[in-house]
């Protein structure tokens, strides 16, 4: 059988390794609102915020997974350009966010120059033409076509998702929908990522923890590195790519719409393990958040109205306010479903200085 991914390309994830349960749920089967993967779907919304979505068997999925093998192999070419070139579209002065942005590690390349663990963000509007385009590399236009495909694709897929929710959530139909219009200004974005080997530092990986700070985020990997911490037990445990499935995961704006009810679960990323570590590891998330105006507070209606009423009054943000807040660092700490957590733990740099890459 053809293979429709490049993981097979790669030194197979350790076998002997503890890895976290993340339920797989069909994506064909919520397409075709199967009852049974509905509500696996919802269970694991609410118990670990992270699932593996099996695009498998579904032509919109197959075509989000050949279209990911695509823009893998243009960020690895948009990573390997001249730091110089990089720069360019780096962070302050391109934009505060959606910018290449690195952090130098031990690691030199052939020229001696300190090899960076780098991100780039690529904004949906700018991509769709919703606003006055920020510069981007070359590259980036030349597969405009692509970027294009991929991000109403991708957005196909979590409407899908977003309906599931709305049901199950009880909410008047479309609600999540109209807080997520393509067409709107919204803080979406495509983010090559690019690490490469180095050492486990408990400090660094520390510094990676984060949850994300949108609605929904569609990940593929193709090595491990990726580990979320176990609800229970606080443990840190790997994520194993599975070829054929993206990872999603719940970001912050869901924990707030929800009052709780949906988990945004914490997670960093890590050197990958034994059999890969010696590989240069790249990821590709598309991240969706709720349009830019939109108030990040509890929803009304269905069973959200059955959740207990916060102690402690939160500030309300717009999304976009969160998104720049928690982006560049004036949003300090981990947002988890208690609150803020470990603000003195890991306070981002303010820009202009590169800064280790939470979402
Ligand atoms: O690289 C990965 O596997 C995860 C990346 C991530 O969590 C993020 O960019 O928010
Ligand atoms: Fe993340």
């Amino acid at each position: 059988m053809a293979h429709l991914t490049s993981h097979h390309t790669l030194p197979p994830f350790p076998e002997d390794l503890r890895t976290a349960p993340l339920v797989s749920v069909s994506f064909a089967k919520l397409e075709a609102n199967h009852n049974e993967s509905s509500s696996d779907f919802f269970q694991a919304c609410k118990e670990l915020g992270f699932f593996y979505l099996d695009f498998v068997g579904s032509k919109l999925g197959e075509t989000i997974i050949s279209e990911a093998e695509e823009l893998n192999k243009v960020q690895k070419e948009f990573f390997a350009l001249p730091n110089e070139v990089k720069d360019v579209y780096g962070r302050p002065h391109l934009h505060p966010f959606y910018a290449y942005r690195y952090t130098e590690t031990e690691g030199k390349d052939e020229n001696g120059a300190p090899l960076r663990n780098a991100n780039y963000n690529l904004r949906k509007d700018d991509i769709l033409g919703q606003c006055e385009r920020l510069a981007c590399h070359p590259l980036i236009l030349e597969h405009q076509d692509l970027f294009e495909r991929y991000i109403r694709h991708c957005r196909a897929a979590v409407d899908v998702l977003l309906e599931h929710l709305n049901t199950h959530l009880q909410l008047p139909p479309g609600t999540l929908a109209n807080l997520h219009r393509i067409h709107e200004r919204s803080g979406d974005h495509v983010r090559f990522t690019q690490n490469h080997p180095g050492a486990f530092s408990e400090d660094r990986a520390r510094s990676a923890e984060h949850t994300d700070f949108g609605s929904l985020t569609i990940l593929f990997n193709w090595l491990g590195g990726l580990q979320v911490r176990l609800p229970v037990t606080d443990e840190w445990v790997y994520v194993k790519p599975i070829p054929g499935s993206c990872i999603v995961n719940l970001g912050d704006a869901m924990v707030k719409f929800t009052a709780g009810i949906l988990r945004s679960n914490i997670h960093r990323v890590v050197p990958a393990p034994s059999t890969q570590a010696h590989l240069t590891r790249n990821s590709l998330v598309f991240f969706t958040r709720p349009e830019d105006k939109v108030v990040l507070k509890r929803l009304k209606g269905g069973i959200i109205d059955d959740q207990p009423q916060s102690e402690i009054p939160e500030p309300e943000m717009t999304s976009h306010e969160w998104i720049m807040g928690k982006g560049t660092g004036r949003l300090p700490g981990v947002f988890t479903s208690k609150g803020f957590e470990g603000k003195a733990r890991n306070p981002e740099p303010p820009v202009p200085v590169p800064v280790s890459i939470p979402a």
